[in-house]
């Protein structure tokens, strides 16, 4: 048996080559693992031996070379194909132990560049790894030092490896190439920053198992991308509590989204992925108080966000009620011992909690497909607002409505927003027409709706929604506008006095 060994990684070689060794089993290498191996004194052939070429071109071309494909891809139950091995002087090759080049470490170097992160594109390593999968019946391919124990094991009680291990090291070393050549691609895409391809690949990293799914009889894994940009919930700490959920996960993201909307503090509670009390302030107390005024009743059990570093008033009065999760930039000492008190509670630090993440792709799974977009990372362009009513917005309700277009944009359609004073006071999500939305803002209100004002997520295809607010107290309204119907609202809008600013862009989400 001979077995050709090359790997970066050159964690536990030493112990894997001396047991193979040690079973008879001959051992060729490449540059640096030959040398690694026989300074442990073990006695390996040089891949030149086999290829009869020098190893060249800075190791770019070291294995690839039909004296190694032909030992490996060879078919053993093809006479025809042991006679042209035999022909050409080649020998068969039955185990294959490689790892790539590290691209990914390379690529998460600080500063590193594009020429650097090309010479650690593993070539020869891949080939040889794909030509021992494909010939997995005849060939042992080991791609993961994590397996050499298996295999020794394996080869050692029953003198040879089962079909059944074979074919899932196979699978692995397949999983293992498409994820390395996607991760090349994706940083390349990157550079340029290429949209849309022809072909989408990506790669993502299982970060953790989760308990369940969506639901308790659904398996799930939280995975994440390779370079989790910076600001990216992928990259929050969990300083306390139980492991998070599948849900904690998903609401988690819808928090931090909609967190990212504001500049000043500010505070987002979040149910089911979506917000249910939205708070500003002057500090993030009354931020929080503000959200938890929103609404009392879904804050429970629910996600809250903080940008600002949670202090020990603010810990206090978040510790009064059940809370999921607590997502801030940092806790200060005394507010971690408060709220580590409760054991139930799951606190989320993220530094770089205000930083925009702009330009990226927006990914939704259909059956057989996938659908991809550009994020949504527009508000709207304040020197495009348009007022189209007689009578202009005060500066209170202009921030009051930009309040509530940043908390409309992330909630279900058709959605509906309330605010007064930097907070929100009724939140309409995820109704099947927009009359719905405003009445379920307008009813769940905890609040008086009088002077308040209302944001919608796209424009009123009828005068009703107007008529609906202006009822209830409501003094001005923003939405994209851009029905065909526009103007019955205008016109409503004017004959109940109300203030309407068009946006011209819509925030449709599902
Ligand atoms: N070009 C080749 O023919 C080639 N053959 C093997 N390698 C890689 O060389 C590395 C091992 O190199 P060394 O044994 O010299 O430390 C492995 O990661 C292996 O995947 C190659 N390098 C890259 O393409």
């Amino acid at each position: 048996m001979r077995a050709l060994i090359s790997v970066s990684d050159k964690t536990g070689v030493v112990d894997f080559a001396k047991a193979l060794s040690e079973l008879g089993v001959e051992i060729i290498s490449t540059g640096g693992t030959h040398q690694r191996l026989a300074d442990n004194g073990i006695q390996v052939m040089g891949i030149s031996e086999v290829t009869h070429f020098p190893e060249c071109l800075d190791g770019r071309v070291k294995t690839l070379h039909p004296a190694v494909h032909g030992g490996i891809l060879a078919r053993r139950d093809r006479p025809e194909h042991m006679k042209q091995l035999e022909d050409n002087h080649i020998e068969t090759i039955d185990i294959v132990a490689i790892n790539l080049y590290p691209f990914k470490e390379t690529i998460l170097r600080p500063g590193v560049t594009l020429e650097e992160a090309i010479e650690n594109i593993d070539i020869g390593g891949p080939a040889m790894l794909r030509s021992a999968a494909k010939n997995h019946k005849d060939v042992v391919v080991v791609c993961d030092p994590a397996d050499y124990e298996s295999v020794i094991g394996e080869l050692k009680q029953n003198n040879g490896v089962s079909m059944d291990t074979k074919y899932k090291l196979a699978l692995k070393v397949f999983q293992h190439t498409a994820a390395y050549d996607a991760m090349i691609s994706e940083y390349l895409r990157r550079q340029i920053d290429a949209e849309l391809p022809d072909n989408l690949t990506m790669t993502f990293e299982k970060k953790q198992d989760l308990r369940y799914g969506e639901n308790p009889h659904q398996k799930a894994c939280y995975y994440q991308e390779i370079q989790p940009l910076e600001g990216s919930l992928a990259q929050a700490v969990q300083l306390h509590g139980k492991e998070l959920s599948f849900n904690n996960i998903h609401d988690a993201e819808g928090a931090l989204a909609t967190l990212k909307e504001f500049e000043q503090p500010a505070v987002v509670a979040v149910k089911h992925a979506n917000p249910c009390g939205v708070g500003t302030g002057f500090d993030i107390l009354s931020a929080y108080n503000k959200a938890y005024e929103c609404d009392p009743t879904s804050i429970f059990g629910g996600i809250v966000a903080a940008n600002r570093i949670i202090d020990a008033g603010t810990a206090r009065e978040m510790s009064k009620i059940f809370l999921e999760i607590i997502l801030a930039p940092g806790f200060t000492e005394e507010a971690l011992e408060i709220l580590e008190q409760k054991k139930n509670i799951r606190l989320l630090k993220l530094g770089s909690i205000t930083r925009k993440l702009e330009g990226q792709i927006d990914v939704k799974k259909v059956s057989g497909g996938l659908l991809v977009q550009n994020t949504d990372d527009l508000l709207f362009h304040e020197e495009e607002l348009k007022v189209v009513t007689d009578r202009i917005p005060t500066e209170r309700e202009m921030d009051d409505m930009r309040l509530a277009m940043k908390v409309v944009k992330h909630i279900k359609s058709n959605g509906i927003v309330l605010a007064k004073e930097g907070k929100t006071i009724g939140i309409g999500p995820g109704q099947v027409n927009r009359i719905w939305a405003v009445e379920n803002a307008i009813s769940q209100s905890n609040f008086s709706i009088q002077d308040s004002v209302l944001a919608s997520d796209a424009f009123f295809p009828f005068d009703d929604c107007v008529t609906a607010a202006a009822a209830a107290g409501v003094t001005a309204i923003i939405q994209p506008g851009g029905s065909v119907r526009d103007e019955d609202s205008i016109k409503k809008a004017n004959e109940l006095g109300i203030a309407m600013v068009f946006t011209g862009i819509r925030h449709f989400k599902h």
